[in-house]
């Protein structure tokens, strides 16, 4: 095997993935070096068995709220067949296919654990200890993801928990189990197990889900507490101990205990960057400094994306960001783009969407989905802005199923007549999202967005719903 590559990738999730192969598109060789399964947490440990127990659970309510089908359906989900579906979405934990991806897509996959060994220098120990040196003639990609965050708790290192990769990959459901944290991974597990038979208390410091607007949140703790969890915000966890019988004991700051069979710590996650030598180039590694192409802490050769980079954790924001770092290191070895240069906004080389067109989905039945900014950054950011809002009240939405409940939010920049940020809540909002990022992306003006007519009978109607409440 060759030492030398033009691109060498650390971490072979969905971000390195694609960073290699776009570098490979652009008739550069790459290599890719994973120390676990290749494709990374999304497709093992977090987006893809996560969604796979959560779908099922959903499609069984939206049946439910259609007459017809409703009758149609006597029984409760088949726990058994749910997990075998989800070990499917999961690939079973077996990286073959995506190995044999890399392969054909001209990547060279090197097995075991990468560190800097100076400028450009690679060292990769294998699991069974062997070394071996690699050399990257123009850049080293760092895509090596992120580690849960766990929480200064007391008692937590004595006692056996779950983290959200345990949470998807579990073999049983447990009768009973306590989440920290609500955020996105909390509260969608927590659902996901509710409805699998698990009776489940949320434990949130703030508010469930405080990134989304208060009128979607309050839907998705309806939605929670339809399927019986009990969700405590503004609590705080003090103690944790082992039970009597083999589960945890939860003290919180008011004095309340909790007892559950499982655990199930979901306290945020932050940059896997521990023992890749970072400090030996100056850099403290808990976070990246990343320009918009990618370059990290203004060292020529040094590249991030996905979950290590700093910036969202999403899959398809990681996959964004190696696209537009994997072609702006081409065209840097091409000398399409300068070595200093600063490529301009929305231009290939420039990870602008990192800053103003983020999409993420919490899939929770109902669906939270926003893009773009929140209304407070907005203000915070000096944009006027004017939001309206209305709950999701078209055809498509009583077709869609008895007491549909949405919720959908624009933010207007009143100086651009632009969206700036968007928001829905409800069944299947997640497919709206779309729209959304387009709006902004493509800064299209109200008056043209004017002209873009929704398909009835679609829960799109909503936009022109939006659009006349602004005024149009
Ligand atoms: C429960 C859960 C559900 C989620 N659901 C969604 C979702 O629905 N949609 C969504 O967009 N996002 C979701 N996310 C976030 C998403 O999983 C991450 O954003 C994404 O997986 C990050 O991809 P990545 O390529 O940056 O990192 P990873 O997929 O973590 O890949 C990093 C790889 O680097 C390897 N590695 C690390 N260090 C080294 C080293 N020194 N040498 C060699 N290899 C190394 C690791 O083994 C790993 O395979 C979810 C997260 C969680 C926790
Ligand atoms: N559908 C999706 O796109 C999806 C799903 C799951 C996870 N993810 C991503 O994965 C990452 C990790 O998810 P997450 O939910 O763990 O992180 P998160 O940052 O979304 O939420 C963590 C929550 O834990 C809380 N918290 C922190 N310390 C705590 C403590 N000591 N006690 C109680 N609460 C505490 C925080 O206040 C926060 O609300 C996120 O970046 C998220 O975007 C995405």
């Amino acid at each position: 095997m060759d030492s030398d590559f033009d691109v060498i990738v650390i971490g072979g999730g969905a971000a390195g993935e694609n960073a290699a192969e776009r570098a490979v598109k652009g008739g550069l060789t790459a290599a890719i070096v994973e120390s676990g399964l290749v494709g990374g947490a999304c497709s093992y440990w977090a987006c893809q068995p996560s969604k796979a127990l959560l779908r099922p659970g959903t499609a069984l309510r939206a049946a439910r709220t259609v007459p017809g089908a409703r009758e149609a359906v006597t029984g409760s989900l088949d726990v058994s067949a749910v997990l075998a579906r989800r070990d499917q979405a999961a690939g079973h934990w077996d990286d073959t296919a995506q190995a044999e991806w890399a392969d054909q897509a001209g990547i060279t996959l090197v097995r075991g654990r990468a560190r800097l060994s100076g400028s450009r220098g690679i060292v990769v120990t294998t699991a069974e200890g062997a070394s071996s040196n690699l050399t990257a003639r123009t850049a080293v990609v760092l895509a090596t993801g992120s580690v849960p965050a766990l929480p200064k708790l007391a008692g937590l290192p004595d006692v056996s928990f779950w983290t959200t990769a345990d949470a998807t990959s579990a073999r049983e459901v447990p009768v009973s189990l306590v989440v920290l944290g609500g955020g996105v991974a909390g509260t969608e597990l927590a659902q996901a197990f509710a409805r699998l038979g698990t009776a489940v208390t949320v434990v949130a410091r703030g508010p469930l889900l405080p990134a989304f607007p208060e009128d979607a949140r309050a839907l998705v703790a309806a939605g929670l507490a339809a399927d019986g969890v009990e969700v405590l915000e503004g609590a705080s966890a003090e103690l944790v101990e082992a039970a009597d019988d083999g589960g945890v004991r939860l003290t919180l700051d008011g004095g309340r205990t909790l007892e559950a069979a499982r655990l199930l710590v979901a306290t945020g996650r932050r940059p896997a960057l521990d023992g890749l030598g970072l400090p030996a180039f100056g850099i403290e590694p808990v976070s990246l400094r990343a320009d918009t192409t990618g370059r990290v802490n203004g060292l020529s050769w040094l590249y991030a994306v996905g979950d290590c980079a700093g910036g969202p954790k999403l899959t398809h924001q990681g996959k964004y960001q190696a696209r537009i770092t994997g072609d702006a290191i081409v065209a840097r070895a091409r000398g399409e783009l300068g070595a200093a240069e600063t490529p301009a906004a929305w231009s290939a080389w420039a990870r602008t969407a990192d800053i103003l067109a983020v999409p993420q989905a919490v899939f929770t039945d109902p669906e939270l989905a926003r893009v773009g900014m929140t209304e407070v950054e907005a203000w915070e950011a000096g944009l006027r802005v004017r939001a309206v809002a209305l709950p999701i009240n078209v055809a498509a939405a009583s077709l869609h199923g008895e007491d549909y409940e949405g919720w959908a939010q624009i933010l207007v920049d009143e100086d651009t007549r632009t969206i700036v940020g968007a928001c829905f809540a409800g069944p299947d909002v997640a497919e709206l999202l779309h729209a959304a990022t387009i709006a902004i992306a493509g800064e299209v003006p109200l008056d043209r967005l004017w002209h873009a007519v929704p398909a009835f009978p679609t829960l799109s109607e909503v936009w022109l719903r939006l659009l006349e409440a602004y005024g149009l």
